[in-house]
């Protein structure tokens, strides 16, 4: 169980886990390694992930009138639940502990939807290439994202071995961001040991970083291995063969659990980061602009041009720290337009139960 991350014992048991497993006297727990449409996939080893029956609720849409199943309140990749029955045909879901972390992304289609990508992550380790790879600007995106998430980020820079990599120059332009930066070689076991801190007993950490940037490599070299298979997770797959070589969560020898999710791969913003946080430096320059809502382009008594005038912020991050409050804030008009629906669809069905109450009796 530590293996994938379990750390809990009786005396450190959160009040609310143990309320559920008293509940559930029969269950044990398990954690959630895939998510599927057609369902999940629980591990209760390391070795092997089964095929669970959820809740009925979790399957469905939701109804009004019990209040909308969100999706944040359905289980997610990292999430601990509790089992009855048993593996491969008759292993049920019957309650999801509450989590400590979860990393979200709003997804934009249709319908405003927000989902949890992965849940009891303590460390994301942002990967990034000191090659053409490099990008401050997405390590800043990424910050963002996973601000608030209850997950501590740290910043991997890879291929700190090869001719042109700048690790110097690299952490200059990182100065202004208050995480830990971390230059490796990934193919390098004795580099990678720098990671150490953050990959004790039951740790659970997930890799994101654009494609190339060396976490495959990264995580063959946690493993102590040359090479992982890297079949992806087959689509459409639907009941049963869940036969794939790719492995959702991996244990590693120093006693960390690395979860490794597709849905990582791409990250958008809910509506609900604080780019105030993620940017401090300047929201603190921000406050000193003539105007309130200075957008620090052309206005007049902009402290936040001023300070790039003079050397003390980089253009480029306010560039980014623009882009990223727009779309911020346009993903939270969505959600706030859902919210008003939701709450406009439930004042409706009041009032239509009401009528239907008054006509016929209660039903
Ligand atoms: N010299 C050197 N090469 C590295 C390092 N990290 C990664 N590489 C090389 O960079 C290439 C890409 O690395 P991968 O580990 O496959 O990158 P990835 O992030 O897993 O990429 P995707 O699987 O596409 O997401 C490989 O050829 C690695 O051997 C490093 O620290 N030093
Ligand atoms: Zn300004």
């Amino acid at each position: 169980m530590q293996a994938i991350g379990w750390r809990w014992t009786p005396p450190t048991l959160d009040p609310a886990w143990a309320g559920l497993i008293a509940a559930h006297p029969q269950a044990r727990p398990a954690r959630i390694s895939e998510q599927h449409r057609s369902g999940y996939l629980v591990a209760e080893t390391v070795d092997a992930s089964h095929r669970a029956e959820s809740l009925p609720e979790w399957q469905r849409a939701g109804s009004y009138r019990k209040g909308e199943v969100t999706p944040e309140s359905r289980p997610a990749v990292g999430d601990w639940v509790l089992v009855e029955g048993e593996a491969p045909n008759a292993l049920r879901i019957v309650a999801l502990l509450p989590r400590f972390s979860a990393i979200k992304r709003g997804a934009a289609g249709e319908h405003y939807k927000q989902q949890v990508i992965a849940a009891n992550i303590d460390t994301v380790f942002v990967v990034c290439g000191l090659d053409a790879d490099f990008n401050p600007r997405r390590i800043e995106r990424y910050l963002l994202l996973v601000g608030g998430s209850g997950v501590q980020p740290v910043i991997v820079l890879t291929k700190s071995d090869k001719d042109g990599a700048d690790v110097e120059a690299a952490l200059h332009e990182l100065r202004a961001l208050d995480v830990p930066v971390l230059a490796v070689n990934a193919k390098d076991r004795a580099s990678v040991a720098a990671l150490e801190p953050w990959l004790g007993d039951g740790q659970s950490i997930v890799l994101v970083g654009s494609s190339g940037a060396g976490k495959s490599t990264l995580t063959n070299t946690l493993l102590g291995i040359d090479r992982m298979k890297t079949g992806a997770v087959r689509e459409g797959d639907d009941r049963g063969r869940h036969t794939t070589t790719h492995r959702a969560l991996i244990a590693l020898p120093s006693g960390a659990c690395l979860i490794d999710t597709p849905g990582m791969r791409e990250l958008k913003p809910t509506g609900e980061e604080v780019v105030a946080e993620s940017f401090a430096d300047i929201e603190a320059l921000a406050a000193q602009c003539r105007f309130n809502d200075c957008r620090h382009q052309k206005e007049p008594g902009c402290a936040v041009r001023a300070a790039i005038e003079r050397g003390e912020v980089d253009a480029q991050r306010v560039a980014n720290f623009l882009k990223l409050s727009d779309e911020v804030a346009g993903a939270a008009n969505k959600l706030a337009t859902r919210l008003a629906q939701q709450a406009d669809a439930k004042v409706q069905n009041k009032a239509m139960y009401k009528r239907i109450d008054e006509k016929y009796g209660r039903h």
